[in-house]
């Protein structure tokens, strides 16, 4: 019997640069009157129905962390907007040329409340997870009205997230 790979990511702090590849993130506008976020520019064109939710996530707890799931969004790009002031994590990879995720790739990041982050279309993403204390979120997101705007994918591997070694 093969064992299953597993993989270990080493959380980091979440950059509009690092997290380029999958996203964008924009940090609460100070002093502007509007910041406008890019979640409707990357729908596709049958999911130009624009929806609005509120979504709660529990605390986690502590790390390390087991992923057990991914998830895309093939129609459209999803945009999180914290409605607390816990930190989270944004944990993304790329895919395979058939779709899946590529593992090897995955970048797990921690997200200040401050931070509004933007998966890209069709990016594998880990659910919603929620350092530090529960924490709502408002979610957007185009949807096709198909009920078919999420893929979900079980992880055989076992990918465990971990806090970075404190730096001296
Ligand atoms: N991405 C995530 O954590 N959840 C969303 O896809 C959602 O449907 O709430
Ligand atoms: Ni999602």
């Amino acid at each position: 019997m093969i064992a299953s790979p597993s993989y270990t990511v080493s959380l980091e702090p979440l950059s509009a640069e690092a997290f380029a590849p999958f996203g964008d993130v924009v940090s609460r506008p100070i002093g502007e009157r509007r910041r406008y976020l890019p979640t409707m520019l990357n729908c596709a064109d049958e999911a130009q129905s624009f929806s609005l939710w509120i979504s709660g996530a529990a605390a986690l707890g502590e790390l390390p962390l087991r992923a057990t799931t991914l998830e895309r969004h093939p129609y459209s790009a999803q945009t999180f907007v914290p409605l607390g002031s816990a930190r989270y994590l944004a944990v993304v990879c790329a895919a395979t040329s058939d779709g899946d995720p590529d593992l090897p790739t995955l970048r797990g990041f921690i997200a200040g409340p401050d931070q509004i982050v933007t998966y890209a279309r069709n990016v594998w993403h880990h659910p919603m997870t929620v350092l530090d204390a529960p924490m709502e979120f408002a979610v957007a997101m185009g949807v096709t009205g198909r009920q078919n705007d999420d893929v979900f994918f079980g992880l055989d591997a076992t990918v465990t997230l971990i806090m970075p070694p404190a730096t001296s």
